[in-house]
């Protein structure tokens, strides 16, 4: 006999699909029977950085929709393709296009191409957003190295690690405090320096919101009070996933809008600068993650070409 908790769980917390190892492993199996190479890199384009994927050599791509288990792309500016391929010779994958809460998808779905980046091998996680600029010394174009994040959601119990913990995938309670991996930000800054971009470089905290609404003025102010220096609607579950199931994680804003933090303003957040700022920044961002992908080093460097 189905007792309570059974016809709760059933009932109400199954339609918030959790995918199971099993499921991911099928999805991640039937990429790599399409697959000779095991990507280490995985990258995640954020809203108008979908270019990021074009840089990638000898592209093997395939539609969301084709994909097991996948979601779709309902956002302009995510295309909705996986795209396989090599950066400076090296292995990757790359999200044209995320998913986001607010699409209406439960967080474990949103984030369920982590768990499948894990199972194709992927060492390291790039992911790349647009975000508003809540610090005051930020201008529209500058690029933000996540030092750290506020996860509000997770704030109200929406984490996507909620719910039975698989230790297949990681622990129960996994340690956030060194969610962006240092050496990855020295690197970003190593590199940014070197192709001249250490003007519009910055380092801070990312605050992730639900959306689909920008902030009001009160929140904006709010929110850097609390120590955000971005503001956005991604990234932050994402990370979270990564960094249980072990991956290492290097993550950047690109500073699409000044959030509105005065009354007096006449700006107004809009999806069209966000892709805009993207469009004019697009080139340097995919020269800075390319140079990085290139030094990054893995465990599994010499295994590359043996799968
Ligand atoms: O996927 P990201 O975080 O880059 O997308 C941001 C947040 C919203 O989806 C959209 C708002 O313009 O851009
Ligand atoms: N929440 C939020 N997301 C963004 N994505 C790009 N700009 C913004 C912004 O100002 N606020």
């Amino acid at each position: 006999m189905t007792t309570l908790v059974e016809f709760l769980n059933e009932s109400l917390l199954l339609p918030l699909h959790r995918y199971s190892y099993e499921e991911c492993r099928a999805t991640a199996d039937w990429l790599l029977a399409q697959m000779n190479v095991r990507p280490l890199v995985g990258i995640v384009c954020g809203s108008g950085l979908g270019g990021l994927a074009e840089m990638l050599k000898d592209q093997v791509a395939f539609n969301y929709k084709d994909i097991p288990n996948f979601p779709q792309s309902t956002v302009h500016g995510h295309a909705g393709r996986l795209v396989f391929g090599t950066l400076k010779g090296k292995p990757c994958v790359c999200m044209q296009g995320r998913f986001h809460l607010y699409e209406g998808y439960p967080i474990q779905k949103i984030t369920l191409p982590m768990r499948i980046f894990k199972l194709l091998g992927v060492e390291t996680v790039i992911l790349t957003n647009a975000a508003g600029g809540l610090n005051q010394d930020y201008r529209v174009g500058d690029v933000m190295i996540l030092k750290d994040h506020l996860n509000m959601p997770g704030f109200a119990g929406n984490n996507p690690l909620a719910g039975p913990n698989d230790e297949r995938f990681g622990v129960r309670f996994p340690c956030m405090s060194d969610a962006y991996d240092r050496d990855l930000q020295q690197l970003a800054f190593d590199v940014g320096a070197e192709l001249g971009y250490s003007d519009f470089l910055r380092k801070g905290v990312y605050c992730v919101l639900g959306g689909p609404s920008f902030e009001t003025i009160a929140e904006c102010r709010m929110l850097h009070k609390l120590g955000a220096d971005a503001v956005g609607m991604s990234t932050v579950h994402e990370v979270i996933v990564a960094r249980h199931c072990g991956m290492r994680v290097f993550a950047l804003s690109l500073i699409t809008n000044q959030a509105v933090m005065d009354y007096e303003s006449e700006e107004k957040a809009n999806h069209e600068e966000v892709l805009e700022t993207g469009r004019l920044r697009a080139e340097q961002l995919e020269r800075l993650v390319s140079n990085m992908v290139m030094r990054i080093e893995h465990n599994s460097d010499e295994n590359i070409n043996l799968y």
